[in-house]
């Protein structure tokens, strides 16, 4: 059982217009620690109905929160920081139990996900408008940004903490107002961030957290009128299914999707910077990552230096319950995860693939799987192609710069890719010739507050953070004064 400070922090309930409530037809669904499959909680089972009054009650949240002065909302928003931060071992605790990472990585989501928070109760108060010089001296030309309204978000399970709170941050500080669905894998963390939110004062109805059934909750939302923006992250398949459900309505949508990042060696590179920031990139979340190298190049001159460092690095990773001193890498969040590993390896091999480390099902049992490394693959098996989601690190060996390139844009997807280099020329050829959204140079992590956050191609649309993310929570409206001259 999860033993927290905070008991407070752990719900069964759902979150709707400032009371926890139950399902109407009190089913519930239980919540199962993917390291152990134990059920840690429980939560409501919850449809179209009940998500109807969710919707109904941001509108009503939105007549007053938008009233808000910018500066009200940042400091209800840096009040709701710095309670998740003060809260950063419980609420590392509860996602280390219902996702599996290890509580490290779950302590360093937390602080990522309030970083969306931090920032952007200073953005509220930077949402400038504009005057332009007017083509006629009868008229003045003005450009102000409103809030769009009652927003909602559909998350993911891999980051169940910042993938919520890289959407409510922005839409609450531009005054709009949200409805939560979390993934059912991970619900818990959601209801969590909820908790705090209360606490801080944000008022009943202007965040609100449904759970249950997925196709239910998230077709109410896509279709619901009153829902004038929603974004999504996840799949590229369902990212699809919503964008159609949401046209009946021309609601607005950011999607953040799926990746296939390419993880580029030349032979200039720092190999063992190189090493360090593949395995990180690779084995972050248990390679459970949109953003986490999918595919790695390295250029022939040090494909066997290249392997034979990165191999003794991955073979230090330590399997085993996310709670356990030492532990490096958690379970997969279920079966199906660990049947699309294997799925990849024995593709890999069959087509000529060679296993150099790992390969298999760790001993723990469940859903633990070995650190796992195959060379010599080709851009003929499903690694090259398909988001593996996985331990897995296919490394392919390449000759030039032009033929890396073509490899690496040959996906339908765009979100991140990374590649080590030392030649200043060849950083801005890549740079600029990588077809992504993002693109990390001698580095293997990219995520935070300050950036524009998204992808390109069918890894989506919009971007979460920096500067540019709140302008997905705004409308622009033009206000034209005219009878000046009178
Ligand atoms: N681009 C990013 O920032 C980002 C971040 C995390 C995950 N992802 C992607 O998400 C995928 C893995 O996450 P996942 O398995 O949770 O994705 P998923 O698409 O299966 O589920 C995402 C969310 O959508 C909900 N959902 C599923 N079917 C639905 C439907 N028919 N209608 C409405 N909602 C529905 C799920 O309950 C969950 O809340 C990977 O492809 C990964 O690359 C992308
Ligand atoms: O899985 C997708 C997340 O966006 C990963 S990150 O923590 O933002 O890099």
């Amino acid at each position: 059982m999860l033993s927290l400070k905070d008991p407070g922090l752990l719900k069964s309930q759902c979150y709707i217009n400032g009371e926890w409530l139950n399902a109407d037809n009190g089913e519930s669904i239980p919540v199962t620690n993917p390291a152990t499959g134990e059920v840690i909680g429980s939560i409501p089972k919850m449809g179209a109905v009940e998500t109807r009054r969710a919707v109904e009650a941001a509108n009503v949240a939105f007549k007053t929160w938008r009233k808000k002065t910018a500066k009200e909302r940042a400091n209800i928003l840096r009040k709701w920081f710095d309670l998740m931060m003060a809260s950063q071992d419980d609420l590392a605790a509860i996602l280390t139990a219902e996702q599996g990472k290890p509580l490290a990585e779950a302590k360093g989501e937390i602080a990522y996900g309030a970083s969306y928070i931090e920032w952007f109760a200073e953005e509220a108060k930077r949402i400038y408008g504009d005057v332009i010089p007017q083509p006629a001296n009868d008229k003045r030309v003005v450009v102000i940004k409103e809030p769009i309204g009652v927003c909602a978000a559909v998350t993911p399970w891999n980051f169940p903490n910042a993938m919520i709170t890289r959407k409510a941050a922005p839409a609450l500080a531009a005054g709009c107002t949200m409805v939560i669905k979390p993934a059912t894998q991970t619900p818990l963390s959601a209801l969590a961030i909820a908790v705090l939110a209360e606490r801080a004062g944000i008022p009943a109805g202007v965040v609100n957290v449904v759970t249950g059934s997925a196709v239910a909750i998230g077709g109410e939302l896509s279709t619901n009128d009153i829902v004038r923006k929603l974004s999504f992250t996840g799949s590229t398949e369902i990212g699809r299914e919503l964008m159609q459900q949401t046209a009946g309505t021309i609601k607005k949508v950011s999607m953040e999707l799926g990746g296939n990042a390419p993880f580029i060696v030349f032979d200039d590179a720092d190999l063992d910077a190189a090493v360090e920031g593949a395995l990180i990139s690779k084995y972050r979340n248990a390679g459970q990552t949109c953003v986490c190298a999918n595919r790695l190049y390295v250029q022939a001159g040090v494909y066997d230096a290249f392997n034979e460092k990165f191999a003794a690095a991955v073979a230090k990773l330590q399997v085993g319950n996310g709670t356990e001193a030492g532990v490096t890498q958690g379970p997969l969040i279920d079966a199906k995860a660990v049947a699309k590993v294997e799925e990849h390896i024995a593709d890999a091999v069959a087509k000529g693939g060679k296993v150099i480390l790992g390969g298999k099902r760790h001993a723990l049992g469940g859903s633990f799987f070995e650190p796992t490394i195959v060379t010599g693959v080709t851009k003929e098996m499903k690694v090259a192609r398909e988001e593996t989601f996985g331990p897995l690190a296919p490394v392919f060996k390449f000759e030039t710069e032009e033929e890396v390139l073509g490899y690496s844009n040959d996906t339908e997807f765009g979100l991140a890719s990374y590649f080590y280099a030392r030649d200043i020329g060849r950083i801005w050829r890549v740079s600029e010739g990588l077809e992504y959204g993002m693109v990390g140079i001698n580095t293997g992590i990219i995520s935070n507050e300050a950036a524009p956050f998204g992808g390109v191609k069918q890894s989506g649309l919009g971007r979460e953070g920096s500067k540019y993310g709140i302008e997905d929570y705004v409308e622009i409206k033009y206000l034209c004064m005219g009878g000046l001259d009178k």
